[in-house]
């Protein structure tokens, strides 16, 4: 049967990155994107976005929301200090088991942790899961009618304490009009819009930082 888009990008990182470096792990799924086939990855460009905020934040724990095929777990990963822990969770078990070939080839299994299955059912999961008290910083890049929920979520199971950072991909294109107006109007969060484009393209999209105030 035909390979899937992921397994051709999977294909691309064994072919041209070289093993145990994540930097050029990244640079191979970029080059794949531009010049082969598009795929839902941060990119390069949102991604050094996001490379900044995780080397602010210096996390000790940390949480994505949307694997995909490991590109921005790998990202955020590589940034970490030893003794961290990114727990990252996906829902399609074709995407995660790609996601843990090319987190492995990043020579970066150690650092992170993939879960199936729905943010819905896993969030409140957490503490019991990994003994998570609070999260650090949040990336958050699964459905976009989930960022909302997940959030709420996220504050109910006191997984989020005083200056938490939640970065959240594609707040433009395909854009999650609800979660914008609810961390730029609430008491609870301090906002900010980094303008950007949608991974691989000129069209507009962005990134929104916001810091949980308790
Ligand atoms: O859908 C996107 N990402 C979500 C897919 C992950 C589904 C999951 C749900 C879930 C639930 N619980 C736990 C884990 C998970 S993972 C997405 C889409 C575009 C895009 C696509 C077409 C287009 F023309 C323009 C932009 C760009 C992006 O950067 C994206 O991130
Ligand atoms: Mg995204």
């Amino acid at each position: 049967t035909r390979s899937t888009r992921p397994q051709r990008l999977l294909r691309a990182v064994q072919q041209k990155a070289i093993k145990g470096d994540p930097q050029s792990v990244i640079s191979a799924i970029d080059y794949f994107c531009r010049h082969s086939e598009w795929a839902m990855n941060v990119g390069d460009e949102k991604g050094s976005i996001l490379d900044s905020v995780v080397c602010e934040v210096c996390p000790t724990t940390a949480l994505e929301l949307g694997t995909y095929c490991g590109y921005s777990t790998v990202r955020i990963a590589r940034l970490l200090p030893p003794g961290t822990k990114l727990i990252t969770l996906e829902f399609n078990p074709a995407f995660a088991a790609v996601a843990r070939q090319v987190i492995e080839y990043a020579g970066l299994q150690n650092k992170v942790c993939l879960v199936e299955g729905a943010s819905g059912d896993l969030i409140p999961k957490m503490c019991q899961m990994f003994g998570i008290k609070t999260f650090d910083f949040v990336f958050i890049d699964h459905w976009k009618d989930r960022y909302l929920p997940d959030i709420k979520l996220l504050e109910e199971c006191q997984l989020l304490r005083k200056g938490s950072i939640l970065l959240a991909d594609n707040v433009i294109c395909p854009g999650t009009p609800e979660y914008l107006e609810y961390v730029r109007n609430s008491p609870h969060y301090e906002s900010k819009y980094f303008k950007s484009h949608l991974e691989y393209t000129k069209v507009e999209d962005g990134l929104e930082k916001s810091v949980f105030l308790g």
